[in-house]
């Protein structure tokens, strides 16, 4: 087994044992509205990842719960333009409370970010609050990848379809999605490649929005993803790097010259 697919696999077993968690959601239904996640995104937005710790990097922040409040108001503060948020627990130390939490005090549309295999998952993130899935084409091939859009469809949801290579790509246009994000991380080996948006993107019709997810460090990849016309850019690690270092004004400014200029 490679780590994705254990990653999955932990992820289902700790998601059936919240099931009665489950059905006291389903006992409340859901609080807050749907808001639109793909149309958040313009070039370029981007998407601010709680991410408490990485499987193979190790923690990142380590009281999440600590801090969750100030890294949010610091995303909405520099301009971001939707969450991402970790509900994984066991190797990210997210939690899908985490969602339902932000909801309170942001307006951004949150992606509920995790190793969706079953209905179920997406039921749970609809009812916690959430207003976009995560879609990983390698851990569920076509007939899977249907099912789960479409029922994410009929719930009001977006989704966020991921892939990482070709073929998998061809996969995504299949359903003609509203969103497809291109990994620059390849979840089987870690490898980190930014040019693997600028590679698969061209193959990608004009209508279909594009995020770029992973390895993004540096304002002139942000710059030069914009400029490919990329209408996201997922950024977790960098994020919290900015944070902790409170660093953020020249991404700050740079988001909002960039507002300025495409004001006109
Ligand atoms: O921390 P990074 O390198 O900026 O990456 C963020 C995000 O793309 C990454 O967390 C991610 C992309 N796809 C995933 C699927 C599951 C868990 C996590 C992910």
């Amino acid at each position: 087994m490679n780590i994705l697919e254990e990653v999955s696999k932990r992820e289902i077993e700790e998601f059936n044992q919240r099931r009665e968690f489950l059905s006291l959601l389903k006992k409340y239904g859901r609080i807050y509205p749907v808001i639109s996640f793909s149309n958040a995104l313009t070039p370029i937005s981007i998407i601010g990842e709680f991410k408490p710790a990485s499987p193979v990097k190790g923690t990142f922040i380590k009281d999440p719960k600590k801090e969750i409040r100030n890294f949010i108001d610091v995303y909405q503060n520099i301009g971001c333009k939707a969450i991402s948020v970790l509900t994984n627990k066991r190797d990210f130390k997210g939690d899908p409370l985490y969602i339902s939490y932000i909801k309170t005090f942001c307006n951004l549309p949150i992606l509920y970010k995790n190793f969706i295999l079953l209905e179920d998952q997406i039921e749970e993130a609809f009812l916690l609050g959430a207003d976009c899935v995560l879609l990983i084409v390698s851990i569920l091939g076509e007939k899977r990848l249907r099912d789960l859009y479409t029922f994410a469809n009929k719930l009001g949801l977006d989704s966020l379809i991921e892939i990482h290579d070709e073929r998998e790509l061809q996969v995504a246009l299949e359903i003609k999605p509203k969103i497809i994000g291109i990994n620059n991380r390849n979840l089987k080996t870690f490898e980190v490649d930014i040019n693997n948006t600028f590679r698969l993107s061209k193959a990608i019709p004009a209508e279909i929005k594009i995020v770029s997810e992973s390895g993004i460090k540096s304002l002139e990849e942000i710059d030069r993803l914009l400029k490919y016309g990329i209408s996201g850019a997922l950024i977790g690690e960098t994020m919290v790097n900015l944070v902790h270092k409170t660093d953020y004004l020249k991404l700050k400014n740079f988001l909002t010259n960039n507002k300025a200029k495409n004001a006109y």
